[in-house]
């Protein structure tokens, strides 16, 4: 019972959605990844229209760059728009040789109101940065990786807000962690659930927790139908 009170807590914009809809209220989902990794999934966190207006604020409002970052050693262009947000006397972020300037949260008053929302419905949470990411089109993506740079601290939890196009966000399990048995074939491997795949809504939200960085990569993969912008707000703790 304590469990779905909490559920109706979630939705911060959406209070007369049905509780006993598949997935509780809003359509919150849980999903178990094993060994300590877990993703919590809102579809319908934040209203269709008041995300409408964050999309559009952000879209006009943050000051985006599209840096050139290094991937092993060459220089690449990072293949979508960045920004970043921090509160003052963190330590700086740094990933592939590129650091970027630290914005203040009180120049955007929406993003305040936003990472209020995140933490009124994940109680415990404390983020205090934020990397915005802007998708022009369907040729704009984030490669496989894992947040799991030594500032967030050993468990890192993620909260990822999606405006805009919806987009296929994948998590496969890291090489070295799938569980391999001596002439397994493929199919019955796949059968594992060395994937996972979430259509990132409009106004979602996607929490991962737990040994999540450790054991798993993500991606948001090139997709020749978005043909529309999307743009993803993912908070996290700096320890
Ligand atoms: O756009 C997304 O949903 C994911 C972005 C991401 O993984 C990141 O910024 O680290
Ligand atoms: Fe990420």
């Amino acid at each position: 019972m304590m469990g779905q009170l909490k559920l109706i807590s979630r939705g911060v914009e959406n209070p007369n959605c049905n509780p006993s809809e598949e997935g509780g209220v809003n359509g919150e989902k849980l999903t178990d990844l094993g060994n300590g990794s877990h993703v919590v999934y809102i579809p319908r966190f934040l209203g269709y229209d008041k995300s409408w207006e964050y999309f559009n604020y952000l879209d006009k409002h943050i000051p985006w760059t599209r840096p050139t970052i290094r991937v092993f050693g060459k220089p690449f262009l990072q293949p979508r728009d960045v920004c970043y947000i921090a509160s003052k006397g963190l330590k700086e972020l740094s990933y592939s040789g590129y650091k970027p300037d630290a914005y203040s949260w009180e120049d955007f008053p929406p993003l305040e109101e936003i990472l209020d929302k995140v933490h009124k419905a994940f109680p415990g949470s404390h983020f205090n940065s934020l990397l915005l990411n802007r998708y022009k089109g369907g040729n704009d993506y984030v490669g496989w990786h894992a947040d799991d740079e030594k500032l967030y601290g050993s468990n890192p939890e993620i909260a990822s807000i999606s405006f805009g196009c919806e987009r296929d966000f994948i998590l496969k399990k890291k090489p070295n962690k799938r569980c391999k048995v001596e002439g397994e074939s493929p199919s019955k491997r796949a059968k594992k659930n060395d994937s996972y795949t979430f259509k990132l809504k409009h106004g979602s939200v996607l929490v991962m927790r737990g040994n999540t960085q450790h054991d798993w990569l993500h991606s948001v993969p090139k997709r020749a139908k978005a043909d529309s912008a999307r743009i993803n707000l993912t908070f996290r703790r700096i320890m």
